[in-house]
């Protein structure tokens, strides 16, 4: 009984936070976050890797799997361009609720398409449901296991353009190492790692990035 932590992080969010400004949402988690309870977004210092990649892409449509509370939802919607879309796929609908009301209270519920349900199951859907061409920026942020089956589903459904960019958190701790060996030997991808420290802690992480050619 009682409250999840995803709901005191949104009570947090509600409380500390001013409505409609994105930057005060995002340093109200990262301070609960760093201070009270740990939880697994992406983070400051991460954060700050995933900015300088999505001001240097300038996307017109991102794909986010793996929502959680909205954390890295509400960096990356804030930074797009005016008529660019983030999609973002979470499969736990207690964390998609709670996602919808911290990307609601930042003022950022127009550039963002939250869709509930399994990355297997919505990947293949996408073209048709939201009419999508292919995505410029795929932000990989869900159970790590689980990144390199959904790669190649991105990759089958032709949702990936020469030029793509795959952005996966994690690399190093938990560790994603089927996609990473796959990503930094398969010749249809350029990739580039970004080393950094796990959210709110100092043990070393990183980001990896890696251009689809196509
Ligand atoms: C498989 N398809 C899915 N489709 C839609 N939503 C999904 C799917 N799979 C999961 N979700 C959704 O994506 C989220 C899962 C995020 C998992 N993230 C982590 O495990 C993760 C773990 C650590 C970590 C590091 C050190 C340590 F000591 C303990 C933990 C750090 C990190 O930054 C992480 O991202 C959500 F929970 C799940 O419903
Ligand atoms: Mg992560």
């Amino acid at each position: 009984t009682g409250t999840t932590r995803p709901i005191r992080i949104l009570q947090f969010v509600q409380r500390c936070a001013k409505h409609g400004d994105a930057l005060s949402v995002i340093s109200a988690i990262d301070s609960f976050c760093s201070k009270v309870e740990w939880a697994m977004n992406v983070g400051d210092k991460k954060g700050e890797i995933l900015d300088a990649i999505v001001l240097e892409t300038r996307p017109r449509w991102v794909l986010e799997l793996g929502t959680y509370c909205g954390y890295s939802t509400v960096r990356i919607a804030r930074l797009l361009p005016p008529g660019a879309r983030l999609v973002t796929i979470e499969m736990n609908p207690h964390y998609a609720q709670v996602a919808k009301e911290v990307i609601q209270h930042a003022g950022l519920e127009a550039q963002v398409e939250l869709l509930v349900g399994s990355s297997s199951i919505l990947i293949p859907q996408l073209k048709k449901k939201l009419d999508i061409e292919k995505f410029d920026l795929v932000f990989i942020d869900h159970w790590k296991i689980s990144y390199l089956p959904d790669t190649k589903l991105l990759e089958e459904c032709g949702l990936l353009r020469a030029g793509s960019v795959l952005l996966a958190d994690n690399v190093v701790c938990p560790g994603a190492p089927d996609y990473l060996h796959y990503v930094r030997n398969s010749p249809q991808y350029q990739s580039q790692y970004y080393q950094s420290y796990l959210e709110y802690l100092q043990v070393e992480d990183g980001l990896e990035k890696s251009i689809f050619l196509g």
